[in-house]
């Protein structure tokens, strides 16, 4: 215990409030800001241990994506630039919830478990979102880091994606890419303009693209890198943070559930749009027609652009390798009819977390995995790149297939294969859709989406919830699968799930039917189901509220309306009164 003795010093600058238990999540911790500071810390005592133990870098951001702005969390980057292994998720758990007098048992027992050389060193490196409270946060993990004796970076504000690259490249010595911001926008800029070659007469209506960046990390990377694109892509970036708070009203996420434009951006009509998340790792497409109908191109409708893209190329370059595209439950079912029925390509489905996606993908020659919410990238496997490699050589090649392996060369280049990036897959698909001679409007007409809805429903204990297959299935609490069965038959083409979130303290509702009308009413029934059957608080599901925005904020919204309605009635009645 001696030799923490530092660390027990250091804790105590970072207590943890007595009883307040948080879990590793979906992607990593999420909570309020303030409650934070000593998870933060941990997972700097944490990272350093992961660190020593796999012999590399390790990375820790902080940030909590799509999340209001006043909550912030962490998550932790293994060596590869992948998420950390699920094994150390609960290492995460235990040590965050140790109380402060048990926290050096706490470390010993990882310390022991894991057969980690304490003699080892340790690297770290750290990255930050936008957030008012990121700044004091990213300064607990150092704390946390220095105190176990680690070495950090700080890479400072960075998109999360762009510390996923950093962190492999610096275990892939280098041969991932330069491990600074530049290198990044120097390698993916570069596999830009080599597709983009392949499309020489795009006019600049055909090179402009309106991005939403969430008044978040996304918009400032997106500044920076906008030199280095050369005017290939013509970027008119809104909600950039100079003005509107993080996530409020724009951003990925509020666009795909709330299924209609982020505020603060000026679309034409047909115009192609995109917005990014809070941190840069998701990204939706969307346009709206002449008249005036939004359309949406979520992350199942860029799987299905990337895919056939891919598909197309593999088969010009006479390359036999295996494509898989792997979603979750949330995907459209007409996307995931279209992949299996038209196109021919594996499908396969895992619980929602880009981890469970990622590992599914590494499994093929090529994995497109993407969560319907826009996050998600492509995986090459080593086999696959490496007879890539070669036929890019073989001066025997024809010149079709000489075309198709340098398009395939450098769209590996372009992709970040650590982690779904909205940066590097809306470089993608700008090139794709550039190389195919594509508008917005004909990638949208690949395929129909079935109308769908999400909703969110606040119970007691989330965890009540269990489920199975991928999470299409509630196991638990007795009797709501067979709720949402019989429901689900009164509808056509329907379809429902519901499971816990894993990254906001609420249960979320799905449903896709073959009308919007359909889609509303059965996820506003299921909502129903889960509040009476697990144990739901606060008001019962309010079909408005939901489908009017965040419900806490239209809950507020609709008393605001309510007080306001009634001191005009009770004036009106008074000044009748007076009057008589
Ligand atoms: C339906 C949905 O969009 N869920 C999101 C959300 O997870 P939840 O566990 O559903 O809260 O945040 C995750 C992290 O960003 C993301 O991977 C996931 O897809
Ligand atoms: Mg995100």
């Amino acid at each position: 215990m001696a030799q923490f003795e530092g660390v027990f010093q250091k804790s105590k600058l970072h207590p943890k409030p007595g009883g307040l238990m948080l879990q590793y999540g979906t992607a990593g911790f999420r909570a309020q800001a303030k409650h934070l500071d000593h998870i933060m810390f941990r997972m700097g005592l944490l990272a350093t241990l992961r660190s020593k133990k796999t012999k590399s870098t390790i990375g820790v951001m902080v940030t909590a994506s799509h999340n209001p702005e006043e909550d912030n969390g962490v998550k932790l980057i293994d060596p590869m630039g992948e998420m950390v292994a699920a094994s150390w998720e609960d290492h995460a758990t235990q040590l965050a919830n140790a109380e402060q007098e048990s926290l050096l048992t706490e470390l010993e027992n990882i310390i022991e478990k894991e057969t980690i050389d304490m003699n080892e060193p340790a690297s770290v490196y750290i990255g930050k979102d936008t957030r008012p409270s990121s700044g004091s946060l990213s300064q607990a993990v150092v704390d946390g880091v220095s105190s176990l004796g680690g070495k950090f970076h700080d890479y400072g504000l960075v998109t999360t994606p762009q510390l996923h690259y950093m962190v492999c490249c610096r275990n892939t010595n280098g041969c991932y890419g330069s491990a600074t911001v530049e290198g990044y926008y120097q390698k993916l800029s570069h596999a830009f303009l080599q597709l983009t070659q392949n499309a020489p007469n795009r006019t600049d209506d055909q090179k402009r693209l309106v991005v939403d960046g969430a008044n978040g990390i996304g918009a400032l990377k997106m500044r920076e890198m906008e030199a280095f694109l050369r005017s290939e892509l013509q970027v008119v970036l809104s909600n950039d943070g100079s003005r509107g708070k993080l996530n409020h009203l724009c951003g990925a996420d509020h666009v795909k559930v709330q299924q209609k434009p982020p505020e603060g951006l000026t679309m034409g009509a047909g115009e192609r749009c995109c917005s990014f998340d809070g941190d840069a790792d998701r990204i939706v497409y969307y346009y709206t027609d002449s008249d005036g109908r939004f359309h949406l191109q979520d992350g199942d409708k860029i799987g299905t652009l990337i895919s056939t893209y891919l598909k197309e190329l593999l088969t010009q370059a006479g390359l036999d390798l295996q494509i898989a595209v792997v979603q979750t439950a949330y995907a459209n079912g007409s996307s995931t009819r279209y992949l299996e029925d038209v196109m021919k390509v594996t499908v396969c489905c895992t619980k929602t977390g880009v981890k469970h996606l990622h590992h599914a993908a590494q499994q093929y020659d090529i994995g497109v995995y993407f969560e319907a919410n826009g996050h998600g990238t492509v995986l090459f496997s080593k086999a696959a790149q490496k007879q890539i490699l070669e036929l890019v050589k073989d001066p025997n090649a024809n010149d079709e297939k000489k075309r198709a392996v340098k398009l395939l060369d450098n769209t590996i280049n372009l992709i970040n294969q650590t982690v779904g990036d909205a940066i590097s897959d809306m470089l993608v698909i700008e090139a794709v859709l550039a190389i195919r001679g594509m508008s917005v409007q004909d990638w949208d007409a690949i395929y129909t989406d079935l109308p769908n809805r999400q909703f969110k429903v606040k119970v007691s204990d989330r965890c009540v919830i269990d489920t199975t297959d991928a999470e299409r299935r509630a196991v638990t609490p007795v009797g709501l699968q067979e709720a949402i069965d019989s429901l689900v038959k009164k509808y056509k083409q329907a379809r429902a799930f519901v499971r816990p979130s894993g990254t906001e303290d609420v249960v979320r509702v799905y449903a896709e039917a073959d009308t919007q009308k359909g889609a509303d009413s059965l996820a506003h029934e299921v909502s129903l189901a889960v509040y009476r059957l697990a144990g739901g608080v606060g008001d019962e599901p309010n079909w408005f509220d939901n489908i009017n925005g965040s419900f806490e904020e239209t809950t507020m919204k609709s008393k605001w309306v309510f007080l306001f309605v009634s001191i005009h009635i009770i004036i009106i009645f008074v000044r009748c009164l007076l009057n008589l």
